[in-house]
């Protein structure tokens, strides 16, 4: 047919939603006709569910009262999550026919491409509400059910899922899409007042004062000066996007307004309008550090290093890739002493390194008398410490795929349940993690679970090994400085540090720490050290080659010469390398022993 090719119903090529929906759906290769659905199996559901308690807790009393409302339409309400994955379907779904009753359960997929033009579906198409009538729906099979949908967006600005009214298409539905409409409004109006840290401050807006303290708000929050959450109503207002949460500040929002509690409603002008507004400072004040001057990232550009300042304070979870020793930490303790998280703690946790039984009370914490062995003031566990702050999940390969799940609920939801605890508690936290193992093939071997993947990914960097970054010799001279080199007057050639700059380095800046820890320890107060004060695996020139294994076996040769350089002296052998005696001796028994 000319005009359209797509062969669409009169009804649909007149709507230009309903058309663009239907070209999708054709796009996807779906048939009108197809009579199969996708949908999980119980045990897939299961998992979805957990990790989505806290959208249903949230949405619940709201859902209880739509449900009543539509009980006379002989209707349901559904929950999906931001997949058009059915979470929950609430109400009586006796009255339906069966095959209704089967599509609307928990389980079934309402993605657009798997179902065509559907309200759930194409609501997160176009992340604006929809309704979808009988003859509208694309696949035939649904074409006996009326549904209005709204996505719900989530206090960062994600969409967290989908709010839904479907029942048969043969009842008025005069109000249905403006009730789904209200109850979305008062869910999310609702998750950024319960989402709210005591150090952050919020701000309500309305154009009519007294509308301020309604679900009609708009509301915005803020962190220092940084604008970090927000209802759909602000930001749609106001022409934010999620991008720009963690980015935007007060002054830049409201470039004329002192940020200064505000009790009694005032005028104020934003983009040709007036609204009134309320600010209510944070309950709890944070200690106000100031930042260090300008982030130097010594392998890349300031540009590189304000990106991830500027990622992490958007809240993005940060992936750091690369060799051992190469400063992941480091470089994530500087940008947590940057961020807008710097009042808050940085907290590292190493995944491999703590026994498997014991991460989970280590990570999520317990109550007093929550095990036998649990200390009797019981424990708030490192997620709980780096509320408000920096959690560092370090070699994040090596956690046990059991705890992948909790945590991935955790980083959902943003709350806590301690062991032995019936009540969750929320944090708010930025998450980075380090590995340096390949995460990707983790993924696809199955150990590694794929959303949690995502979910930490959220961006990735790989930092470059030592022996690439540009002005190696400036860097070893800082590190020199930094270990106390000049202040106790012992210099370093131009040689040596050229001979060190060309090094290959395969235990990166932290091999090259210890080696400067030695020299500097073994060296005179005044003297210049010259090449000849490198230990000989360091003199010969060529450099020498990258070994299999490289950050054990160069950790032994360098402990055996510091302990000769000492006489077999283990203290003094330790302090030169920085490190307790007792790994030494551990060092010593395993090097002894091959
Ligand atoms: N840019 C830097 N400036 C100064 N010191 C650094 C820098 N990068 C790393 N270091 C130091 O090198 C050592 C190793 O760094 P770090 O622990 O951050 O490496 P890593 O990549 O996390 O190592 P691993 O993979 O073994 O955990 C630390 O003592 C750290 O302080």
């Amino acid at each position: 047919m000319r005009g359209n090719p797509l062969n669409l119903t009169p009804e649909v090529e007149a709507n230009p939603l309903l058309s663009d929906s239907w070209s999708r759906s054709l796009r996807y290769g779906l048939e009108p006709t197809a009579d199969d659905f996708p949908r999980l199996h119980s045990r897939e559901l299961a998992d979805r569910l957990a990790s989505h308690r806290r959208l249903q807790q949230l949405t619940q009393p709201v859902i209880d009262s739509l449900s009543r409302k539509v009980t006379d339409l002989q209707s349901v309400v559904v929950l999906s999550d931001a997949s058009g994955l059915v979470l929950h379907t609430f109400g009586d779904m006796q009255a339906m026919d069966k095959a209704q009753r089967v599509a609307l359960a928990p389980g079934n997929l309402w993605s657009e491409s798997g179902r065509g033009t559907n309200a759930i579906g194409t609501a997160l198409a176009i992340d604006d509400s929809c309704e979808i009538e009988g003859r509208q729906h694309f696949l035939a099979r649904n074409q006996d059910l009326y549904c209005a949908a709204v996505p719900l967006q989530s206090p960062d600005g994600r969409v967290a899922g989908v709010l839904d009214i479907s029942g048969p298409a043969s009842y008025p539905h005069h109000q249905t899409l403006a009730w789904v409409k209200g109850a979305a409004k008062q869910i999310e109006y609702l998750w950024v007042k319960q989402s709210l840290h005591p150090q952050q401050w919020l701000m309500s807006l309305h154009p009519r004062p007294e509308k301020l303290d309604s679900v009609d708000e708009l509301l915005l929050v803020f962190e220092d000066n940084l604008l970090t959450a927000g209802n759909r109503l602000a930001m749609r207002r106001l022409g934010l996007s999620a991008a720009e949460l963690g980015q935007m500040t007060f002054g830049q929002l409201f470039p004329d307004l002192p940020q200064q509690a505000v009790d009694v409603p005032q005028p104020l002008w934003v983009a040709g309008q007036r609204f009134y507004y309320r600010l209510r400072p944070p309950a709890r004040v944070s200690v106000a550090v100031t930042p260090p001057p300008g982030l130097r990232l010594p392998f890349s550009t300031p540009r590189e290093g304000e990106k991830l300042l500027r990622l992490l304070n958007a809240g993005i979870a940060l992936c750091i890739e690369g060799e051992t020793g190469c400063g992941k930490e480091h470089i994530s303790r500087m940008l947590h002493q940057h961020s807008r998280w710097r009042s808050g703690k940085f907290v590292a946790i190493n995944c491999a390194a703590i026994p498997e039984s014991l991460i989970e009370s280590e990570l999520f914490g317990y109550q007093p008398g929550a095990f036998t062995g649990a200390s009797k003031n019981g424990y708030p566990g490192k997620i709980r410490e780096a509320d408000g702050g920096v959690l560092f999940l370090d070699e994040i390969g090596d956690m046990p795929v059991t705890l992948q799940t909790r945590l991935l609920r955790i980083l959902q939801e943003k709350e806590v349940t301690p062991l032995g605890a019936s009540q969750s508690l929320p944090v708010n936290f930025a998450v980075i993690c380090a590995t340096h193992r390949n995460l990707a093939q983790r993924v696809a071997e199955g150990t590694f679970r794929e959303d949690l993947f995502y979910r930490l990914r959220e961006f990735a960097l790989t930092l470059p090994p030592l022996r690439q970054w540009p002005a190696r010799a400036a860097f070893i001279r800082q590190l020199w400085h930094d270990l106390g080199g000049e202040k106790r007057r012992i210099a370093l050639s131009s040689a040596l540090v050229d001979r060190l700059a060309a090094c290959p380095w395969p235990g990166n800046v932290r091999q090259l720490q210890s080696l400067l820890k030695v020299l500097l320890a073994l060296a005179e107060e005044g003297e210049t050290l010259e090449t000849d004060a490198l230990p000989e695996e360091y003199r010969a020139a060529p450099a020498p080659a990258p070994v299999a294994g490289g950050r054990q076996q160069h950790d032994a040769r360098l402990i055996a010469q510091t302990l000769a350089s000492f006489d077999g002296n283990i203290s003094k052998a330790a302090q030169a390398l920085g490190v307790a005696r007792s790994t030494l001796y551990r060092r010593g028994a395993r090097t002894g022993g091959r």
